[in-house]
């Protein structure tokens, strides 16, 4: 069980991962999601521990689809492959407002969010996500209109957007939190061994976890999909 028998039965298999990325997700990877990964990692070299991996994309794109979401936001952009792959996923007339402060990183992945041809159905903001929530929430106009909203930044903010992108999302709309598995480390004890790196977020991350676990204003699944995601569907 969890927590005493170590990483290998916590992660999920790496043969059979192998498997299910090899037969159905990296077939079905969109070119221009394919071009970011290699620029964000040619730039970067860890882009794999930041971008949301191909089928957990994949994944969000049916769930866009299947729920008609049109408008939508993103905390935590980074270079753009969950932001691409929720573009593609949006009607012509969708939009996703997209925070994060590194425009830096957001421009590495701009040129492949133009040759996709869904640019214009993004408003990137350069900033810290809280301002910027609650001036979204001051206006009035923006509460209770988003479809879908994803979380993918500082874990120790992430109850603090929740209580706002609680009010901004709509009745029977869904919040997605990433990372909500730590790599593995909430199924772990105190006691065992965890990475320094790790150790500290993993604290914010159970919270997140058993705060989500019993609020009642939200319908939750927590899958264990990509490092992670919660779901949680507004019930009033
Ligand atoms: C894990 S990455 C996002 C990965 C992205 N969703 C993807 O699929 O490539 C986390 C991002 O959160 C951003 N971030 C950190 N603190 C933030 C804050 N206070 N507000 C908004 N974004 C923040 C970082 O700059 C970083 O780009």
């Amino acid at each position: 069980m969890a927590g005493k028998s170590g990483h290998g039965s916590i992660l999920q298999s790496e043969a059979l991962k192998k498997y299910i990325f090899e037969t159905s997700v990296y077939p079905r990877e969109h070119e221009q999601l394919k071009e970011l990964t290699q620029a964000s990692f040619d730039k970067y070299k860890i882009v794999s521990l930041m971008g949301v991996p191909p089928d957990e994309a994949q994944f969000l794109s049916m769930l866009l689809k299947i729920m008609n979401a049109k408008k939508t936001m993103e905390i935590g952009v980074f270079t753009g492959y969950s932001l691409l792959a929720t573009a593609l996923a949006l009607p012509e007339d969708g939009k996703i407002i997209a925070i994060d402060p590194d425009r830096e990183a957001y421009e590495v992945g701009l040129p492949y969010i133009q040759k996709a041809g869904v640019e214009h159905k993004i408003e990137f903001i350069q900033s810290e996500a809280l301002p910027v929530l609650e001036k979204l929430l001051s206006n009035g106009e923006e509460e209770g209109t988003f479809d879908f909203i994803f979380i993918d930044a500082d874990k120790e903010n992430y109850l603090k957007y929740h209580e706002i992108v609680l009010k901004l999302v709509k009745v029977g709309g869904v919040i997605g939190y990433d990372n909500t598995l730590w790599f593995g480390t909430v199924a772990l004890s105190d006691d065992d061994p965890i990475p320094q790196g790790l150790r500290e977020l993993r604290r914010s991350v159970l919270k997140i976890n058993s705060f989500l676990a019993t609020d009642p204003r939200i319908e939750l699944a927590h899958l264990s999909i990509g490092d992670g995601l919660t779901l949680g569907r507004r019930l009033s």
